[in-house]
């Protein structure tokens, strides 16, 4: 007989692929494109796997057929915010079915950007501009299963992929020195990275996240990342991605009451001058105009900020 416990599970579909159109009157339309997974958890579910027992498991199909049955009946404005939506979802899966505990519900999307021409939007034409992409996840529980009256929600969005790069004003100096220290100061360097940035929200019942400005937080995240980047005189003096990372987040939580902390991975991708003497060419420190890419390895400087009450 069998003495393994289930110590966790979670059963669902992934990779729901569902676009949503929104056709305005006056011929104005809007598109969100997103790949769904959505899980479910709940005690009942043990026996599905121990005993071959089915009877309550609700099927990954009919989980599938629900993301796009809500992207239907939902009021637009519920779909086209990727949080609203993964919340919607999350929230039907645990009401309508007494024996599901928890639904997590991620949705990654493919961000369109409307055509511009002369300045003014292209009413139903997009384009993908780079590999950015935007992301969530929520999480709802019931706290006092089977009963969906108390819940509680657990909320995360980010994005990855976003690459920039800048020709100088970085630096990294007065670091560490002993005998496997071989890297020399660098007082001005070429930074690149690709950054993933993710912010988990303020946990509130469910009802309270969804007044939450959650398109503003993603445009005023990564406007944060890239000025902190581009324009903060602290990243040049202090100097390193660690800093740099530090000012990022602790922006995006100035500016946003609704984010309880924010978390950062930064690859410190290396773009060294590439040695020319013995081709009797100066092409080191100052003289460095052309550099060789470093593919791998590269830093990894990670980070989770939030404000002093969270620190744990
Ligand atoms: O910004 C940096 N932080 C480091 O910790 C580090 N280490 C290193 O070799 N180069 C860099 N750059």
């Amino acid at each position: 007989m069998e003495s393994s416990i289930i110590k966790s599970q979670a059963y669902g579909k992934d990779r729901v692929r569902v676009v949503r159109v929104v056709r305005h009157a006056d011929g104005w339309q809007e598109v969100a494109d997103y790949s769904v997974c959505c899980l479910l958890s709940g005690d009942q579910f043990e026996t599905s796997y121990t005993k071959g027992d089915n009877k309550l498991v609700v099927a990954t199909d009919s989980q599938k057929n629900t993301v796009y049955y809500l992207a239907k009946t939902l009021p637009a404005e519920k779909v086209m915010v990727p949080e609203v939506f993964a919340m919607e979802i999350a929230k039907f899966m645990v009401n309508k079915y007494a024996h599901v505990t928890t639904c997590r519900v991620k949705i990654i999307t493919k961000p369109w950007e409307r055509m511009a021409f002369t300045g003014a939007g292209h009413p139903h034409a997009f384009y993908r501009e780079g590999k950015e992409t935007r992301w969530t996840e929520a999480v709802v529980t019931k706290t006092n299963p089977p009963s969906a009256i108390a819940q509680t929600i657990q909320l995360t969005s980010g994005f990855y992929d976003l690459e920039v790069l800048k020709t100088t004003n970085s630096s990294f100096t007065d670091f560490w020195r002993d005998e496997l220290a071989t890297l020399p100061d660098m007082p001005d360097r070429m930074l690149s990275t690709k950054v993933l940035c993710q912010w988990k929200f303020v946990a509130n019942t469910a009802v309270g996240l969804e007044n939450t400005p959650f398109n503003d937080i993603y445009s005023g995240a990564k406007r944060n990342t890239l000025d902190a980047f581009a324009n903060d005189p602290r990243a040049w003096v202090h100097a390193s991605v660690q800093t740099t990372l530090y000012i990022m987040a602790d922006r995006t939580l100035n500016d946003f009451a609704a984010v309880d902390d924010v978390y950062y991975a930064l690859p410190n991708i290396h773009y060294f001058p590439f040695d020319l003497s013995k081709l009797g060419l100066k092409n080191l420190a100052s003289d460095a105009e052309v550099y060789m890419p470093i593919a791998d390895p590269s830093g990894f400087i990670t980070a989770t900020i939030s404000r002093p009450a969270n620190k744990l």
